[in-house]
């Protein structure tokens, strides 16, 4: 059976992307993902999406983890999959569509490479000793470090996501410094089990959890760097509940091709 796919990658955070509107793969299951996503024996990606079409929204998302699992929500996924929406020709310049967490807005810039993704509202952030913990879609620790380019973010990220606490349903580890002008994240991703260059949701959880330490309310806006490149997150925050959240950033198509 022949697959064809579209490679992109959004700050880093690589995906193979397939059109399932017209010829629907048929017995996909975790191993098929898991070997088109390995990084030596397949195309190499963290995270697979087919795009299917939907009779209320301009299609929808179904976004699988590197392991093969079904995933949560992935930010970075949905800015990787409008652009290939339209690079498809389904969308022009904005679209609605659907995906594991609900309805999604997201605007695309006239090349196509840059999208601004609305994400859902979020009106709880509890706390794990100094750590920050919420869901925006998928669910994330933060903690704040200092020298985070030192950090063994695997090892550390690694531990946390396999205590007791987490380790059944498994937790996405961001940490941050705060650089002044911008924040520094570095992300260990459930399902990919490792670092990855960048994750959406995940820098979504800092500009948050940042905001409530800081006590910062109003509309805020936060530039990220991640090792993939710069993000841009955006709120209106009153003290309890984060909405109108936009994750802006890269989505680029980087080749496609065709696998048995
Ligand atoms: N890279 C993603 C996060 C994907 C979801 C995650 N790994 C999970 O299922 O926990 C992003 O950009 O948000």
């Amino acid at each position: 059976m022949k697959i064809n796919f579209f490679k992109y990658q959004g700050a880093g955070n690589d995906f193979i992307l397939i059109d399932h509107t017209e010829s629907p793969i048929k017995n996909i299951d975790n191993e098929l993902v898991a070997n088109l996503c390995h990084r030596r024996f397949g195309i190499g990606a963290d995270g697979l999406m087919f795009l299917t079409a939907h009779d209320q929204y301009d299609f929808e998302m179904h976004y699988f983890n590197a392991d093969g699992n079904l995933g949560s929500m992935c930010g970075n996924g949905g800015r990787c999959i409008v652009a290939f929406a339209k690079h498809l020709g389904i969308i022009n310049k904005e679209t609605n569509f659907l995906a594991v967490d609900g309805p999604h807005y997201a605007r695309i810039s006239e090349n196509g490479e840059w999208v601004d993704l609305q994400m859902i509202d979020v009106a709880t952030i509890d706390r794990d000793k100094e750590a920050y913990v919420l869901n925006t879609g998928s669910p994330h620790y933060v903690a704040l470090k200092t020298d985070l380019k030192n950090l063994d973010v695997f090892q550390e990220g690694r531990s946390i996501r396999y205590n007791e606490t987490y380790k059944e349903k498994g937790i996405n580890v961001n940490f941050v410094e705060d650089k002044g002008d911008h924040l520094f994240v570095r992300t260990y991703e459930r399902g990919v089990e490792d670092e990855t260059y960048a994750c959406g949701t995940g820098v979504t959880a800092v500009a948050m959890a940042m905001a409530k330490h800081n006590e910062q309310t109003g509309h805020v806006k936060t530039d990220i760097k991640v090792l993939g490149g710069d993000i841009k997150i955006e709120f209106d925050y009153d003290g309890e509940t984060f909405s109108n959240v936009f994750l802006c950033g890269p989505a680029k198509l980087v080749f496609e091709g065709e696998v048995d």
